[in-house]
């Protein structure tokens, strides 16, 4: 995808949308956006580039002061706000956990206020607390001072899920975790993304989070100039301006590999087992015990790292059945990594 082109159908569409702060602040100049169905799509850039101001204009905590945001094709200014919350899952830094009240009723507030039944309620507690892997009888009945903070996000999060919204908001949603917790609430966050095709704006100042998550990253600027949008690969390996390629930052090439999947036009393939070199996969990897193998499908980092354990320079490849399909040179990954710069594979 280039950087102008955008999905055919959008779930939500900025519209040639601005702000200017009473102040004269103008936070967003001109903004044209589509975010399609089931994407989650990051917007990242420095402080004050405007990428709160415009998360903040779907639900409507800020009225642009021009253009529209459009859900599903309607501006959202035409509806009314309390039902269009309720509609919009909302996740913020610091959750906004309501300390007086237990894990379990924190993620029944908007149950609640929609009426649902006491037992299709606790249903979908349980089910959003095992979803974000808390227990609902350990973690339900606790208060959210009795939590860590990587806990209490994911409370954030299942709340926010709660009555199945099509969209998701979500503003540095993992910024307040420490960075290994932090790892590990992106990685469940983006399963729980693929399981349940919601749709995600998701804010961020971290490239890495930005291009971990997104399946299209949007790249901001002071007054919320987008300098580029692309699918993470094709950030990474092709930066549009100088803007982006200081953002990203110099660890570009390693961000990459860890973005690109192995795959088989990747490896040397092996010929019929017992012919000459042929054999040479399956004597590795079932001949050297310990020797580094990878699979298809690993990242190519994971192919690096093994390569650079490889006494001989060359690392066995197997696949999903552990059987050896052939074997990883340097040259093979240095293609790989060429291929996913070239394609912009994810
Ligand atoms: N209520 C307000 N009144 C005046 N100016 C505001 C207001 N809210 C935000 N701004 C200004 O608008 C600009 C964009 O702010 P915004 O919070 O959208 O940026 P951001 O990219 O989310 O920043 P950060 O990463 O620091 O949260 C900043 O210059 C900010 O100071």
């Amino acid at each position: 995808m280039t950087q102008t082109e955008t999905p055919s159908e959008a779930l939500i569409r900025f519209d040639g949308v601005g702000m200017t702060y009473a102040d004269g602040t103008v936070a967003v100049g001109h903004l044209d956006l589509d975010v399609a169905p089931h994407e989650l799509l990051t917007l990242v850039g420095p402080s004050g580039s405007g990428k709160s101001t415009l998360l903040r204009m779907v639900n409507r905590l800020v009225e642009p002061t021009s253009g529209r945001v459009l859900l599903e094709g309607e501006d959202v200014a035409r509806m009314d706000a309390a039902r269009l919350r309720r509609g919009i899952g909302y996740v913020i830094q610091d959750v906004g956990l309501f300390p007086h009240r237990t894990v379990a009723q924190n993620v029944a507030t908007v149950p609640g206020l929609l009426g649902w039944d006491r037992r299709r309620t606790r249903e979908r507690v349980e089910e959003l607390l095992t979803l974000v892997r808390l227990d609902p009888a350990v973690h339900g009945p606790r208060y959210p001072q009795e939590l860590s903070g990587g806990q209490r996000q994911r409370v954030g999060v299942a709340r926010a899920l709660a009555t199945h919204p099509k969209v998701m908001l979500m503003d540095e949603p993992f910024g307040a975790v420490d960075p290994e917790g932090r790892r590990s609430l992106q990685a469940e966050f983006r399963r729980i993304h693929d399981e349940l095709g919601t749709t995600v704006l998701l804010v961020t100042h971290d490239i890495d989070e930005a291009v971990m998550l997104g399946d299209r990253v949007a790249v901001l600027s002071q007054g919320g100039r987008l300098e580029q949008l692309a699918p993470p690969a094709v950030l990474l390996s092709r930066p549009a301006n100088a803007f982006v390629e200081g953002f990203i930052g110099d660890a570009r090439a390693v961000k990459l590999l860890a973005l690109t999947e192995l795959v088989r036009a990747d490896v040397e393939v092996s010929s019929p087992a017992g012919a000459g070199p042929a054999a040479e996969p399956a004597r590795r990897a079932a001949g050297t015990p310990g020797a580094p193998t990878v699979r298809l499908g690993d990242t190519l980092s994971s192919a690096f790292s093994a390569l650079a354990t490889a006494e001989d320079g060359a690392v066995t490849v197997m696949d999903d059945g552990g059987s050896a399909v052939g074997t990883l040179t340097p040259d093979g990954l240095h293609a790989a990594l060429r291929r996913a710069v070239g394609t912009g594979a994810r």
